[in-house]
């Protein structure tokens, strides 16, 4: 499976219009999808999320879950993204043998080698811009971002990315960009999508 490119994580699922959004982003060729969602119970998060799956397949796109492992197992997604409130990677590893996991490596390099060894499937440094999506977020350094090419995982970049500030992201050798404002408060999420995509074309 492809990891690469533009990473669209969602928003809290909260109307009719959030399945639009991401519709109109997989339709206009955005790569992998994460569900995340912070504030709804369970029987909403199957749901959204049975929803949602389909929604990736239909256009043979990656279905990652953020941070819970009975989500992954409940929905049979491709895969789960954990950072360092979320449960153990080793649990997630051993339990869910062939899924993929994502680790979020914040601004640690360290992080990375040792997540990379455990054998993540790609890590994610961020945030690299102030992001209202996130209230806890870290901010990183983007010099951190030139010991990208020492990873033979994918290496995605995250936090406040829009598609005017891409471009400072993407001289660096990374994989791809993980959005969530930028294409869920766009005017037009299809256009935002492409614009990303035309952009991370020149490096991919
Ligand atoms: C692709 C991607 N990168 C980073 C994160 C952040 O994960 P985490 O640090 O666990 O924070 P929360 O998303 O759980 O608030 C992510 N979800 N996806
Ligand atoms: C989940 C996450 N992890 C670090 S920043 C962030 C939020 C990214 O959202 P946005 O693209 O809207 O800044
Ligand atoms: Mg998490």
């Amino acid at each position: 499976m492809k990891l690469s490119g533009l990473y669209l994580v969602t928003k809290d699922y909260y109307n009719r219009n959030f399945f639009n959004i991401v519709e109109e982003s997989l339709s206009a060729g955005v790569n992998i999808l994460q569900y995340r969602d912070k504030t709804n119970p369970y029987n909403i998060k199957i749901e959204a999320g049975r929803r949602l799956k389909n929604l990736a397949y239909k256009y043979n796109v990656p279905f990652i879950v953020d941070d819970s492992p009975v989500l992954l197992d409940i929905l049979d997604a491709d895969g789960i993204h954990i950072g360092k409130d979320d449960p153990p990677f080793e649990y997630i590893k051993e339990r869910f043998p062939g899924k993929i996991i994502g680790v979020s490596t914040y601004g640690d390099i360290n992080l990375g080698i040792k997540y990379e060894r455990l054998g993540a499937d790609y890590i994610a440094f961020g945030s690299f811009f102030k992001t209202s999506t996130k209230d806890d977020a870290e901010m990183c350094d983007i010099n951190i971002l030139n010991n990208a090419s020492k990873f033979n995982i994918p290496v995605f970049a995250i936090g406040g990315i829009n598609t005017r500030n891409v471009d400072e992201l993407l001289k660096y050798k990374i994989s791809g960009i993980a959005v969530v404002s930028a294409i869920f408060d766009a005017a037009n999420p299809g256009e935002a999508t492409r614009t990303f995509l035309e952009k991370l074309r020149k490096i991919l």
